[in-house]
């Protein structure tokens, strides 16, 4: 077997928060402490342990959390009351809202009450629309840490053929944008795709965010692919049948310790980012 690369996101996240150590620092000296409010609606149980990690990155770096948890019956009008709460309140510098929402929800309504300046989730679609054109301050995170892991590995993206298997507004959709914006040559595919596999077997660079547990078959990776498995299904399983691809690629994110580390890192930045924005 040729040698593997494993793209370590445990390693990449604690690289993005090791430079952010000093800049809290010196938000701290002016007296402003990043704040991140976090909205979880309801008691779905991958949604609390996403937030309560949220939360627990937040603290170790000392950024502060708001957490912010709605009943599982809240409607929209009331979770826009709150959103637009957060929009006012001075010492708040990102918002997140934890999706998914409960069904009764306008999801797209609340992510595009979150203001400008405070979706460092990318969430908002003037968010996409700036990440799109290539000047977004904050793209959606995990699309950030799909980009910080290749950058970090030097993994050359420019001029090579990108699949990305899924097209969620916050996944899909932006990684496609943000890897056509590194000058790859971007296929999306989706889920009216017919013969997924024709597409992924041509792919340099295969990003699975598609959502469905081992998805990615290792017969359909060319020799020395890239793989980043965005997924995050139950049981910590992600999109990628991990040992039938390892044996193909070149590089290859595990699930868990991938991407998801780094996605929750990168939203730490855009905290950051913004905090030094408001305090300018
Ligand atoms: N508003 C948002 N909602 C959701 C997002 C998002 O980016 N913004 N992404 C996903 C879930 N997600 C963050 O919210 C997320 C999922 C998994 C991980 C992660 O680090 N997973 C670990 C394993 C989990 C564990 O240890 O229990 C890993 O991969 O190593 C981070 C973030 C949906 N919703």
């Amino acid at each position: 077997m040729s040698k593997k690369l494993i793209l370590d996101g445990k390693v990449v996240a604690n690289a993005v928060k090791d430079e952010l150590k000093g800049r809290i620092s010196a938000l701290k000296e002016k007296g402003v402490t990043p704040c991140l409010a976090t909205i979880l609606v309801g008691d779905d149980s991958s949604s609390a342990t996403y937030v309560r990690m949220k939360g627990n990155a937040c603290a170790k770096l000392g950024i502060e959390s708001r957490k912010i948890h709605l009943d599982k019956e809240t409607t929209t009008e009331e979770l826009l009351e709150t959103i637009n709460k957060l929009n006012k309140d001075k010492d708040v510098h990102g918002i997140l809202l934890q999706h998914p929402v409960p069904s009764q929800i306008d999801e797209r309504k609340a992510f595009e009450a979150i203001d400008i300046e405070k979706d460092v989730d990318g969430v908002t679609s003037f968010g996409y629309g700036q990440t799109a054109l290539g000047f977004g301050k904050y793209p959606s995170c995990t699309p950030a840490a799909i980009m910080r892991i290749m950058e970090h590995y030097e993994i050359e993206v420019s001029g090579k053929h990108a699949v990305v298997v899924g097209r969620s507004p916050i996944l899909g959709k932006p990684v496609s944008a943000l890897l056509l914006n590194k000058d790859a040559t971007v296929t999306t595919c989706h889920s009216r795709t017919v013969n997924v596999e024709d597409y992924v077997r041509q792919a340099d660079i295969v990003i699975a965010a598609v959502g469905k547990a081992n998805f990615i078959q290792g017969e359909w990776i060319k020799p020395g692919a890239v793989i980043l498995d965005a997924g995050y299904n139950k049981g910590n399983i992600g999109d990628v049948d991990y040992e039938a691809c390892l044996e193909k690629a070149s590089a290859i994110t595990p699930v868990p310790g991938g991407v998801g580390p780094v996605t929750i890192s990168m939203l730490l930045k855009h905290t950051v980012d913004s905090a030094e924005i408001a305090s300018r």
